[in-house]
């Protein structure tokens, strides 16, 4: 699909959310359609993403991401690292509007587009940094810090654990989760979890990996 047809598009958003068993309203449902309507369209110019069918972009981007929501439950405060195009954290902000995103790229183009989807969507729950993480500072430390397709695991956390709560935790969303990735955490870091995950219309297993203080060297 060239163009953004969202009379096509909606049908098999909606069924991949059904699939995951997510309790999504009208309203969260059309800013999802809006949010892709809005990345295929300054795809074109800024080139965002690799993903260049906005059909693809359903299952590929927004399924993908959703499909990991289940997994901040009880977070409050999270932040993307490497967000791009808004990848998973737009998505989980529009899936979780009790949640606060923040949202981070070193990109300024990438940047603007979040704020502009921000301001057009009326996501109140969502802040954005045009920054280094390594470099960011901020008052309220993060619950939960997520990435996709950012970075080598030990970097993630390296560059990032300054801004973790205490007894907070990293998610990373992958395609695989290569065990020397994990066998070059810092020692006071360790994957508490790995969790294999299906995204509907996507063949392939993804990978959530689960990463906390390992108590043992506290
Ligand atoms: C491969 S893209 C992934 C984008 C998005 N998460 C996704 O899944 O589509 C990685 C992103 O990380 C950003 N990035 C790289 N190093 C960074 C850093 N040190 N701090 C913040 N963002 C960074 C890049 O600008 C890029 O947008």
């Amino acid at each position: 699909m060239k163009f953004f047809d969202r009379n096509a598009i909606a049908p098999v958003l909606a069924n991949g959310i059904k699939e995951l068993k997510l309790d999504l309203n009208e309203q969260q449902h059309g800013q999802l359609l809006d949010y892709l309507a809005l990345l295929a369209k300054w795809n074109s110019v800024y080139n965002l993403t690799s993903v260049r069918d906005p059909m693809q972009m359903v299952t590929h981007h927004a399924l993908d991401s959703l499909a990991a929501v289940s997994a901040f439950e009880g977070a409050v405060r999270v932040l993307d690292v490497g967000a791009g195009g808004g990848l998973p954290g737009i998505v989980l902000a529009i899936a979780r509007p009790d949640m606060k995103v923040a949202l981070i790229d070193t990109v300024h183009k990438k940047t603007a587009f979040l704020t502009q989807v921000k301001a057009e969507l009326g996501l109140a729950n969502v802040t954005v940094h045009t920054a280094r993480v390594e470099q960011l500072q901020v008052p309220h430390k993060f619950d939960v810090i997520t990435s996709r397709a950012f970075a080598d695991l030990s970097d993630f956390v390296n560059w990032s654990g300054h801004l973790l709560a205490e007894g907070g935790k990293f998610i990373a969303l992958k395609g695989t989760a290569p065990a020397d990735e994990q066998e070059r955490l810092p020692g006071d870091w360790k994957v508490s979890q790995l969790r294999a995950i299906q995204v509907p219309g996507l063949q392939a297993e993804r990978h959530l990996v689960f990463i906390e203080k390992n108590q043992q060297t506290v």
